[in-house]
């Protein structure tokens, strides 16, 4: 039987999601049915639309660009309040209404979009935009603001906060400048998978939703297991990653979140920032 690829993100805050894939018992009866790999959420996008990759964590600002792909119920990378991981860095004494350039990591497709947009809206603002690796130092170099997702995000604050670098610049967390304006949670990105490719493998959208749901949960159950194995692989403290996985990121796509990626696609459409979408789920009907 063909296995279903798997394109999943390689930073710390998916680990929960993957748990089942990585660990014993599971992982053995899983790897007979989907071959798993890692890289970046932009490439995870780029994999499914080049058909490198059949499932994906893709980013939400990516489901519009991709045909024959669909969102699977249940799981989600989100943030219910502070994500920690996604910061927008600005040049000290500028106000969000006068970036006139704006680097976003090149990794990003969700959080560069929800810049774009939360600018556009709420500031009347749209500037100059291109992508870069992660880099602060360089990004700041030539431009106003910069954005920074995942582990480098995560390592940059921690700078920051303890040895203070930049420190004059203004720090924000994106997930909270969206509850701000939206009151509602941050949604970064969901599992996707398409569908001609699942229907080639003889699994069932609800076998695909139950392993996937199954992995989540496991991983939920066993934070302590991923704080242990996280904690030699970054600088980082136990209790920040106990606190990120646990506190920070929400990984379950209720209906809060369903009502703020509706939310976010139709600002998104609304401020030109994204083509029309809508958004649904595997197994909706059309
Ligand atoms: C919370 C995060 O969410 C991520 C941000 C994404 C984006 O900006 O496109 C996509 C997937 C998520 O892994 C993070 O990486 O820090």
């Amino acid at each position: 039987m063909k296995k279903l690829r798997i394109a999943a993100i390689s930073f710390l805050n998916p680990a929960p999601l993957l748990y089942d894939f990585e660990h014993a018992p599971q992982q053995e009866r899983l790897a007979a049915r989907y071959d798993i790999h890692y890289t970046l959420p932009s490439q995870c996008a780029a994999q499914l639309a080049s058909g490198e990759a059949d499932l994906g964590l893709v980013p939400i600002a990516s489901l519009p660009l991709i045909p024959g792909i669909v969102a699977v119920p249940g799981c989600t990378i989100a943030s219910l309040e502070t994500v920690r991981s996604i910061q927008l860095v600005v040049r000290p004494g500028l106000k969000l209404e006068d970036i006139r350039t704006l680097a976003t990591d090149a990794a990003s497709r969700s959080s560069a979009a929800y810049v774009r947009l939360l600018l556009k809206h709420f500031y009347g603002n749209t500037p100059d935009v291109h992508e870069e690796d992660a880099n602060l130092a360089h990004m700041l170099a030539t431009s106003d603001a910069a954005l920074l997702i995942g582990d480098p995000a995560l390592l940059a604050l921690e700078e920051h906060n303890r040895q203070h670098h930049f420190p004059d610049h203004t720090w924000i967390d994106v997930a909270k400048l969206w509850r701000k304006h939206t009151q509602r949670p941050w949604v970064a990105a969901v599992w996707a998978v398409r569908t001609a490719a699942l229907e080639q493998t003889g699994i069932t959208p609800q076998q695909l939703t139950r392993d996937l749901q199954q992995s989540r949960d496991a991983g939920l159950e066993h934070i302590e297991n991923l704080v242990s194995e996280w904690t030699p692989r970054l600088p980082l403290l136990p209790e920040t990653i106990r606190y990120y996985l646990s506190e920070n990121i929400h990984y379950i796509l209720d209906a809060e979140c369903l009502t703020a990626i509706h939310r976010f696609f139709h600002l998104a459409e609304k401020t030109g920032t994204l083509p029309a979408y809508k958004f649904r789920l595997l197994n909706d009907p059309k």
